[in-house]
């Protein structure tokens, strides 16, 4: 339902507008566009917005995170700094503003009080809570075109904008694993493979997860905290909601059975867990394994992003990263791509001696045409 109303909202808009953007507005929507690449994945998209001047200048702003100020409200505070003239001034901004109050209030409206007249926005925001902010500020006055750049910034958040559609939190895998792909040595020891500085990389992502999901199979083996912590043991300042996920109960006195926080799911169905999560609130879910977990997720197309901390060490025997995933032949193989985003831009990540890399699902092949007749989706 929401996705349809965003559509309708802007389908339009976007046809109408078609070609109407100016050299310098492409310039800094592809800046907006580079600014929000350099976010963190997680519960909200990537987004980034650019102010720009009469004068030719352009003041960027990034979304940097879950709860921190939305890339609007960062680029307008930058050319509010620089003294732009912000009555005159065009905003370009690669989602659609929000209209609703969150952790941080509404785009539409500090875009409005800023006194911002033209806006430009890349792609609609599909999200019932979020959307409708070009419809607000259409309704106070503002000009609001929409479509540039809207395939790329499409893509920026396309795995997003599909957790989004069907009611589920966004779903990142961290897998840490021995140079042969394993996560446990034979006797089931696996503490540690990796080394301290991608343990705190791990960290980091557990302390902006809203939840942190584990099999049983880890739950009993390892007797895990799923706490966030700084590299100096120290609790971290968000502590993601603990999940454990199957039939077996955890050992009692363990470190999970002792949690009030626990959200404990004696299931195997991942989509009923993922919708219940959802409804309380939990955006972005870290699954941390094990194998088998990790593997259901996978196979059920659930994983967003996989984060693979790979450390030069050989167990040549013992638990496999991942179980099986239903592929009998190569041409069935899942395809993962770097995701081309984050501070390294996609690039791998060394990590003391380990390596990190960040994918995403490689998107399905394009459907092959005779002829060159598919219509073009761009701006001009
Ligand atoms: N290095 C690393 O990154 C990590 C390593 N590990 C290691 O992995 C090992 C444990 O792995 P593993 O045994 O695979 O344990 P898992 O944590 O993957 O737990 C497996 C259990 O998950 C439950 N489950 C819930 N939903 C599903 C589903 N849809 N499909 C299948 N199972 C589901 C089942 O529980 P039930 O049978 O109760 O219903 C299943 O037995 C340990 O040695 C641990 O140290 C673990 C995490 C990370
Ligand atoms: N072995 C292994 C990891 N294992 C993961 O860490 C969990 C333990 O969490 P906690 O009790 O909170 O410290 C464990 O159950 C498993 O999910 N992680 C890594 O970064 N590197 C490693 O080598």
């Amino acid at each position: 339902m929401a996705l349809d109303r965003a559509a309708s909202c802007c389908a339009a808009p976007l046809a109408a507008a078609a070609a109407h953007f100016s050299r310098a507005e492409r310039a800094a929507m592809d800046r907006a566009l580079g600014a929000a690449a350099r976010g963190v994945r997680g519960a909200n998209p990537l987004v980034g917005a650019a102010v720009l001047a009469p004068d030719g200048r352009v003041a960027v702003g990034r979304h940097a995170g879950a709860g921190t100020a939305h890339a609007e409200v960062v680029a307008l505070a930058a050319a509010r700094a620089r003294g732009f003239d912000l009555s005159a001034a065009t905003l370009l901004v690669t989602l659609e503003p929000c209209a609703h109050t969150g952790r941080t209030g509404p785009c539409a409206q500090a875009i409005l009080d800023a006194g911002i007249r033209r806006v430009v926005c890349a792609a609609p925001d599909p999200t019932a809570l979020a959307g409708g902010g070009a419809q607000r500020l259409r309704a106070a006055g503002a000009e609001v075109r929409t479509g540039l750049r809207a395939q790329e910034a499409r893509a920026l958040n396309a795995r997003w904008f599909a957790a989004r559609a069907a009611g589920r939190p966004f779903v990142t895998a961290k897998i840490a694993q021995s140079l042969d792909g394993r996560v446990a040595a034979a006797d089931g020891t696996s503490r540690w493979i990796t080394g301290p500085e991608s343990r705190a990389a791990g960290h980091a992502i557990r302390a902006r997860a809203d939840a942190i999901a584990v099999g049983t199979g880890t739950a009993l083996a390892d007797n895990p905290r799923l706490s966030a912590r700084t590299p100096d043991g120290a609790p971290a300042a968000h502590q993601p909601v603990p999940v454990l996920i199957g039939h077996r109960a955890p050992a009692p006195d363990s470190h999970l059975a002792d949690s009030a926080r626990l959200l404990r799911y004696p299931s195997r169905d991942l989509a009923a867990v993922l919708a219940d999560l959802d409804s309380r609130g939990i955006g972005h879910l870290l699954v941390e394994g094990g194998p088998r977990l990790i593997s259901a997720f996978l196979r059920a197309g659930l994983v967003d992003e996989l984060a693979v901390f790979t450390a030069p060490v050989l167990l040549g025997a013992g638990t496999p990263a991942l179980a099986d995933l239903g592929i009998a032949t190569l041409s069935g193989a899942q395809r993962w791509t770097p995701d081309p985003t984050g501070e390294r831009l996609g690039a791998p990540e060394r990590l003391g001696a380990d390596t990190l890399v960040r994918l995403q699902p490689s998107p399905p092949d394009p459907p092959r045409h005779n002829h060159s007749t598919a219509p073009h989706h761009g701006e001009d």
